[in-house]
């Protein structure tokens, strides 16, 4: 039976009571009088309490207690010594019994409608796939539903159309709505070649792609299912919550069961008297609250950060977050563009041109990229290279024209000897930021070649911002130290880790954790060893190709600037839960003494059904607190409305 359905049941059955009490000073009693409220009262205990009684005992069984056992412990005292006292003619309180389930399930039900609305915003997302698709079958286009769409498929999309999968454009151009995937709330322009997400909207162009992901490979898919874990996940703080619950609840009863005493024994009240005290302390004690503290800011904290584009995987990464102390970046493509490009060429331009892409034509590097680019604006034909050898973070060795070739870095031309000359053109294009490899040919340095890949627009005042919040920032790079320390100077990075090999990466954060903990930044492709090894590892997504598996945060956009949201909004996330757990803790310390009668001389009391409308009105509270983080102000640089 769903909480609302024993909810609704409860308030039902207990109704009469409720004008009984209500009508009472008025002379009204309820026909049959006592025993009609036992058939009242043991049907809200069978039906809806039944659920609390059940797991107590399953809970006591394995020699724990937990917040059922006090529900539990306190109607079930309620409603058991209420039938004693019926058959032996005395004062029963069944009613207790009755309206403290109610509450209770009043609470659980708005806890429920609550988190059920925090986590359908995400799941909502789903919903905003494109029904159907227009796709190339046997040479003609033909609409087909979004299911029958498969990789390989050529999709046409005109202006006002959703993309209906992930893919990369083959023909035409188009500004697309990406905001409903990634928070970017400016449409971005996208020409063949570029990949195009699922769900997107479609606004100027028409044009065709290739689906590269369908149905639950998609980026849409994939971020809906990580959210979905990162809401349900735990953050470690439970765990010492949960351990103060285990020797709350015992410590409940005994002082339930002093109450007891001291009101009965020594304070001359009656049975009834002394027992409403009891249950009432057993009731207010009940730590609910303290249960749902963590896990409701989570679901809250982390929705709203998938929103923006930050996609934090569990509460133990945005715990974690918090103690940051070093942020560590990769240079390229994390604070470059990575979109690098040739700018000077030293030596004889056409020869050193031709066989730079000869040896790169086989090359994955970025800078091979920007070489053949070159070679092809430049109108040079590209012969590949033979006997191909890449060699990780220093370059390409390989035959070209049956010669033995080579380009990478200085360290990879070593037995080379650079001329002098050369040096001091390298060490000067350096020290422009530039990246500078060498091209040797048959056992000679024939030329040098300039690649520049400027840092990303929002770089430098990301990196500000981090130092503003105490971190210290460091660039980690296989790129040669005068290169790093120029790019560094530019964006006001504070310290540069220079010529690391791909493979050292991993260890240079091992090393910076001496210090604090740390979080990489990367793009999460060949980072991927770095950022499991650091505390945070941050993964940086180029469009589609997002590296969901390496990282604890992923940044679905491109942009530095959310390596400072992504920060700012775990610490709201776990500052609210440490306010939460404050308040729930505070509310149970507090409520104990009232409950118990300590101040009744004062005329402060609390009957067991005010103590279980308490109860529900700190579950409420709490789930209102953390609802408060879907609005809170964010500090760093305004985030884009989220569609
Ligand atoms: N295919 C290649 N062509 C030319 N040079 C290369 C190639 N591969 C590596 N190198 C040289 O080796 C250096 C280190 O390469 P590596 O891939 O480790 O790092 P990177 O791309 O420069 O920077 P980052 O570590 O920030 O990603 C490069 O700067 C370049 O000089
Ligand atoms: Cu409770």
């Amino acid at each position: 039976m769903s909480i609302k359905n024993r909810f609704v049941f409860s308030l039902i059955v207990s109704f009469p009571m409720l004008v009984e009490m209500l009508a009472k000073p008025f002379g009204f009693m309820l026909p049959g009088g006592a025993w009609t409220m036992f058939f009242l009262t043991t049907a809200v205990m069978s039906v809806s309490a039944r659920p609390f009684i059940q797991s107590a005992w399953a809970a006591f069984r394995h020699h724990h207690a937990n917040m059922d056992t006090l529900v539990a412990i306190g109607t079930a005292t309620a409603y058991l010594y209420s039938f004693y006292a019926m058959l032996t003619g005395k004062a029963v309180f069944y009613e207790s019994a009755a309206f403290v389930v109610t509450f209770i399930l009043l609470g659980q039900y708005f806890e429920e409608k609550m988190k059920h609305s925090a986590s359908g915003a995400v799941s909502k997302l789903v919903d905003l796939q494109a029904k159907d698709a227009e796709v190339m079958r046997a040479g003609q286009l033909v609409k087909v539903p979004l299911a029958e769409v498969v990789v390989g498929d050529i999709v046409r999309v005109k202006p006002g159309q959703k993309v209906a999968v992930d893919g990369v454009i083959t023909e035409g151009t188009s500004t697309i709505d990406e905001s409903m995937v990634t928070g970017e709330s400016m449409p971005v322009t996208k020409k063949a070649g570029d990949h195009v997400i699922g769900a997107t909207m479609n606004n100027t162009g028409t044009f065709m792609f290739r689906a590269s992901k369908v149905g639950s490979d998609t980026l849409l898919s994939q971020i809906v299912e990580m959210v979905k874990k990162a809401q349900t996940s735990h953050a470690p703080i439970q765990k010492t919550v949960d351990k103060v619950a285990d020797i709350f609840v015992p410590a409940v009863l005994i002082i339930a069961i002093l109450t007891f005493t001291v009101w009965y024994v020594f304070l001359g009240a009656s049975v009834v008297n002394a027992m409403l005290f009891a249950v009432s302390v057993v009731i207010i004690a009940c730590p609910c609250a303290l249960g749902i503290a963590t896990p409701t800011a989570l679901m809250v904290g982390t929705g709203r950060s998938a929103k923006m584009g930050i996609l934090i995987k569990n509460g133990e990464v945005l715990e974690a977050a918090n103690r940051i102390k070093t942020v560590v970046f990769d240079k390229t493509g994390t604070i470059t563009a990575g979109h690098p490009q040739v700018t000077d060429i030293v030596g004889d331009t056409e020869t050193v041109l031709d066989v730079a892409a000869s040896l790169e034509a086989s090359s994955e590097h970025p800078l091979a990229a920007a070489i053949l680019d070159k070679a092809k604006t430049a109108g040079r034909p590209v012969i590949a290279a033979t006997d191909f050898k890449a060699i990780e973070g220093k370059g390409v060795q390989a035959t070209v024209n049956g010669q033995a070739a080579l380009i990478g870095n200085d360290k990879l031309a070593a037995d080379n000897t650079l001329t002098p000359e050369l040096s001091t053109q390298m060490a000067q294009l350096q020290s422009e930021a530039k990246t500078v490899v060498v091209v040797g040919l048959a056992g000679k340095i024939i030329g040098l070649i300039a690649i520049q890949d400027a840092p990303k627009a929002s770089s430098a005042s990301a990196i500000a911002a981090l130092k503003k919040r105490g971190l210290r920032t460091v660039m980690l790079t296989g790129d040669n130290q005068r290169v790093a320390q120029a790019i560094a100077t530019e964006v006001g990075i504070d310290d540069v880790i220079a010529d690391v090999l791909p493979g050292d990466k991993a260890d240079n954060v091992k090393r910076l954790q001496a210090d604090g903990p740390v979080a990489f930044v990367g793009d999460g492709i060949n980072d991927a060893p770095a950022l499991t090894t650091a505390d945070v590892g941050i993964a940086m997504g180029s469009g589609t190709d997002i590296a969901i598996e390496s990282g604890g945060i992923v940044l679905v956009k491109n942009d530095l600037q959310d390596v400072v949201r992504a920060l700012e909004l775990s610490k709201k996330t776990f500052s609210r839960i440490k306010l939460n757990l404050f308040w729930a803790f505070i509310y149970n310390t507090l409520g104990i003494p009232v409950a118990a009668g300590v101040f009744f001389a004062l005329g402060l009391s609390l009957s067991p059904e005010l103590a279980g409308l308490g109860m529900a009105f700190s579950s409420f509270s709490v789930v209102a607190s953390s609802l408060l983080l879907n609005t809170s102000k964010l500090t760093s640089t305004p985030a884009p409305a989220a569609a």
